[in-house]
């Protein structure tokens, strides 16, 4: 039986196809490329083809056997969806709904969902616990709020059972460097800063300087790629065993102004990072800082990387050995 990694190609994805080679899982990808990378999967068969396209989808269920799912494949830039928000609902919505509606045709039982901290908004008290009011301020965070609801009506009706992880800020890179982060455009903190330590970017952009927190910039709390990829090997172990759908959030528990992640950015690359200060970017909150005691408590989830100058290390081995990402694919 095989796993089916949805945006296996994408940088969390690879990670998680690694870490499921590595535990001897038969692994099979769905990915459109759109984001994605060949070079970034170290193996299992690779589909290419949307998620929303349910002929594709079907030929693909039935040519494996597959007992379970992990669904990261969708677009998931804050910035770029407060532009062109219907893009978001067509590939997060929409193509998770054909993705549930395929599950529940085919009877595979069990989804691990790539959910995120964006569907909060501005958090009522921090941390943020599971069962907090849930009140996008993206419509980002709304297509994954949508889709967490879609599963929670499938699972009454259809007993599909799900995870969904509510992810921090990820970062970091595959322990040895050899896969990473590469997104284009790259808008996330700390690759961008990472390329400004590159020569790639003259300065950082540093988005709100007057926002309620300790020095004026958006908090944010940092979870290395391999210690959320673990919690979806365990997320997958407790729905095999029976367990009910649940939501889990994933972060350290700790939160990093932008102005700190650029000092620690400094520290680690001996690079001065010039700065520019700049607007807000709408549809950014605050503070986002997680709760994580649920997944410990319920998944035994222990992180491993939880210190910021290690994660922002590993990020950099990985970018100062590919200084051009994937190169051209
Ligand atoms: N990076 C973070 O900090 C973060 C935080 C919270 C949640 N998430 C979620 O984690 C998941 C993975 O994020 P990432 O940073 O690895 O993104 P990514 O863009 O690197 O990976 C997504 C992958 O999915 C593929 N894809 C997108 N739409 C598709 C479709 N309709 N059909 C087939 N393939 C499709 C892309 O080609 C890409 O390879 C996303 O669902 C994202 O919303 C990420
Ligand atoms: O060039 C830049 C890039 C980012 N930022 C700021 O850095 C912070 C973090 O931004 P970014 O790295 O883009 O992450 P988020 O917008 O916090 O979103 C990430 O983290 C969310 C969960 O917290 C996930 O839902 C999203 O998928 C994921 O992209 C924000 O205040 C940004 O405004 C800058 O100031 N300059």
């Amino acid at each position: 039986m095989a796993i089916l990694v949805t945006g296996g190609a994408g940088y969390i994805g690879s990670h998680c196809v690694a870490s499921l080679l590595e535990a001897g899982a038969d692994v099979a990808v769905v990915d459109d490329l759109s984001k994605g990378h060949r070079a970034a999967l170290k193996g299992g068969r690779l589909y290419v083809g949307n998620v929303g396209e349910r002929t594709f989808l079907r030929e693909v269920f039935q040519k494996e056997s597959i007992e379970a799912v992990i669904h990261f494949a969708a677009y998931s830039l804050v910035g770029e969806s407060m532009d062109v928000p219907e893009r978001y609902f067509r590939n997060n919505v929409t193509a998770g709904l054909s993705l549930i509606e395929t599950m529940i045709e085919f009877q595979v039982p069990y989804l691990v969902f790539s959910s995120t901290a964006a569907t909060y908004g501005e958090p009522e008290h921090i941390p943020i616990v599971e069962t907090d009011r849930q009140l996008p301020t993206n419509p980002y965070g709304e297509s994954k709020l949508i889709v967490e609801h879609m599963l929670r009506w499938c699972d009454q009706a259809h007993g599909l059972k799900f995870c969904a992880l509510r992810y921090f800020n990820v970062a970091g890179a595959w322990h040895d460097g050899s896969i990473g982060e590469d997104h284009r455009p790259e808008t996330h903190l700390i690759p961008v800063i990472l390329q400004v330590a590159q020569g790639k970017r003259e300065r950082l952009s540093l988005y709100g300087a007057d926002y309620p927190t300790r020095d004026g910039t958006c908090v944010r709390d940092y979870i290395h790629v391999e210690d959320l990829i673990d919690a979806h090997l365990l997320a997958l172990d407790y729905l095999k065993q029976g367990n009910p759908s649940a939501a889990f959030n994933l972060g350290n528990g700790q939160g990093f102004s932008n102005r700190e992640i650029i000092e620690a950015a400094r520290k680690v690359t001996g690079h001065p990072i010039p700065v520019t200060e700049a607007p807000r970017r709408p549809g950014d909150p605050a503070t986002l800082i997680a709760s994580s005691r649920k997944a410990m408590e319920v998944l035994r989830w222990q992180p491993k990387h939880t210190g910021v100058e290690e994660i922002i290390a590993s990020a950099w081995k990985w970018h100062a050995a590919h200084p051009n990402g994937y190169g051209e694919d």
